[in-house]
């Protein structure tokens, strides 16, 4: 196939899980925006994880609640655990690479908080030690997955919303995550200026 064919397939592919993926998940989107803004409101605030694209991800969402999405609006609480590099370092060295996120959320963590926790695989063993010890916090989780789930929908508790892609591949399920996260700024937005 030349570049341009698999360039257009890439589109098409990404389009078509795109599609499929509100037909799944627009309701649960709708309900995770309320849960945030309850959150917000309860003065709560969102801690998000999640490794390498995932990690830019918990990051873009953060930055989008910090600062603003598209309305004029004060900022929002929310705390990406992926950027303090002597915080992640040093629970990776003295520790394990699996608890940068958990200790984190043990810190940080309140009942009234959420975690954002994404992994397109459900399989990476540093944000399903962050959604234990969210539940231990009695936080709710947030969870954003693909490829079925794997352990991390396994291990979520009622009252948790899970928005698993419905594709297996990562860079498409990343995709879908990145365009999950905008609705979810969007409906934030909404909820709390009152926009029909
Ligand atoms: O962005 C990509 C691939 O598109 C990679 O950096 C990818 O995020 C990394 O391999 C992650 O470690 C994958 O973790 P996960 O999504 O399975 O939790
Ligand atoms: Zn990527």
């Amino acid at each position: 196939m030349d570049l341009v064919s698999r360039i257009g397939h890439h589109f098409t592919d990404s389009a078509h899980v795109k599609l499929q993926a509100l037909d799944l998940l627009a309701e649960p989107i709708a309900l995770a925006a309320e849960q945030v803004v309850q959150c917000l409101l309860s003065d709560g605030k969102v801690l998000s994880c999640g490794n390498g694209g995932s990690a830019g991800d918990a990051q873009h969402f953060a930055s989008e609640m910090l600062n603003r999405f598209e309305m004029e609006r004060p900022g929002l609480a929310a705390m990406a655990l992926t950027t303090d590099s002597s915080t992640i370092t040093s629970i990776a060295n003295d520790y394990s690479f699996e608890l940068i996120f958990s200790k984190q959320v043990r810190a940080l963590g309140q009942p009234q908080d959420l975690l954002l926790a994404i992994s397109t695989s459900g399989n990476s063993r540093n944000v399903i030690q962050a959604i234990e010890a969210a539940h231990e916090r009695e936080m709710g989780v947030i969870a954003l997955t693909g490829k079925g789930g794997g352990p991390m929908g396994e291990l979520l508790r009622p009252g948790d919303i899970h928005l698993c892609v419905p594709s297996d591949s990562t860079a498409r399920i990343q995709e879908v995550h990145l365009l999950i996260i905008h609705c979810l700024c969007d409906a934030i937005d909404c909820l709390l200026l009152g926009v029909e």
